[in-house]
């Protein structure tokens, strides 16, 4: 099988006249945290939909864990467990109930939703009613619907989006656990530079449309040095953020 969970080949749309995505061929290695990133109205949802085959190309061709997903979607989603951005929940039922509801809904195993209670860490407030779970919470729950029949791969759209520092870090560390304790490859959309450089393992950078840098984090930061002549700080670490560096390229391409 491939090393690749996701690959897409020179993948285009257009919504009616308007070409929104160009030449965007994905490789998302397994294991891997991988971050799309790029600002609002550049793709990335769009790309996310034909990637669950909710929306359809023409002929580019799309493999999951190496399979086309032409012709093979509903195997390869039972792999899958996709969020895109704010979670349809029932606020007058408790998390619980929601897991539960989701659970029945997709067949899978009774003992489901306290594992994934338990990963997203909100056993001890399964039983309050989500109208008043935080923002932060509810994204949590929403990672953990995605997470029922436990996937190999999971697609977030924008996961932190509108949440305050605290449950942005929330995310963070549930998604670096996920991948580093649970085996998944997680393929996550977002705009907020800054706060991905700090989890992702792999970069894939958006804009307009176009894929403008895709590979590890680390190749990033080296090409960027290189392109601009940045010197790494006394630690040998990188002294540019991925903000720097998005700037850069961006403003190169245009
Ligand atoms: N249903 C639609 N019909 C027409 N144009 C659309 C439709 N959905 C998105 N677009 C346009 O396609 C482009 C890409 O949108 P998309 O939602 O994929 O970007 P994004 O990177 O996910 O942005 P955001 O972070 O704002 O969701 C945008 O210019 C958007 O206006």
């Amino acid at each position: 099988m491939s090393a690749y969970i996701i690959q897409t080949d020179r993948l285009a749309y257009a919504y009616g006249e308007r070409q929104v995505l160009q030449n965007i061929s994905l490789q998302v290695p397994a294991g891997s945290i991988f971050g799309f990133l790029g600002p609002n109205g550049s793709g990335k949802t769009t790309t996310i939909r034909l990637l669950l085959g909710l929306i359809q190309t023409g002929k580019q061709r799309i493999t999951l864990f190496g399979q086309d997903i032409n012709g093979n979607r509903l195997s390869i989603l039972r792999r899958v467990g996709a969020l895109i951005e704010i979670p349809t929940l029932y606020p007058h039922l408790t998390g619980q109930q929601n897991l539960e509801i989701a659970r029945l809904a997709r067949n899978a195993d009774r003992d489901q939703v306290g594992k994934v209670l338990r990963m997203v860490g909100l056993t001890d407030d399964a039983s309050l009613k989500v109208k008043g779970y935080s923002l932060g919470m509810r994204q949590r729950l929403g990672i953990a619907l995605a997470l029922l029949g436990d996937p190999d791969l999971l697609i977030l759209d924008e996961p932190t989006n509108g949440l305050d520092p605290a449950g942005i870090r929330e995310i963070r560390s549930l998604l670096i656990e996920l991948s580093q304790e649970h085996g998944k490859t997680i393929f996550v959309s977002s705009h907020l530079l800054s706060e991905m450089e700090k989890m992702v393992t792999d970069v894939a950078i958006i804009h307009n449309g176009h894929l403008l840098f895709q590979g590890p984090i680390g190749g990033l930061y080296q090409a960027y040095q290189l392109r601009i002549g940045a010197v790494p700080n006394l630690h040998g670490h990188s002294a540019v953020t991925l903000e720097d560096i998005f700037l850069n390229l961006t403003n190169a391409s245009i």
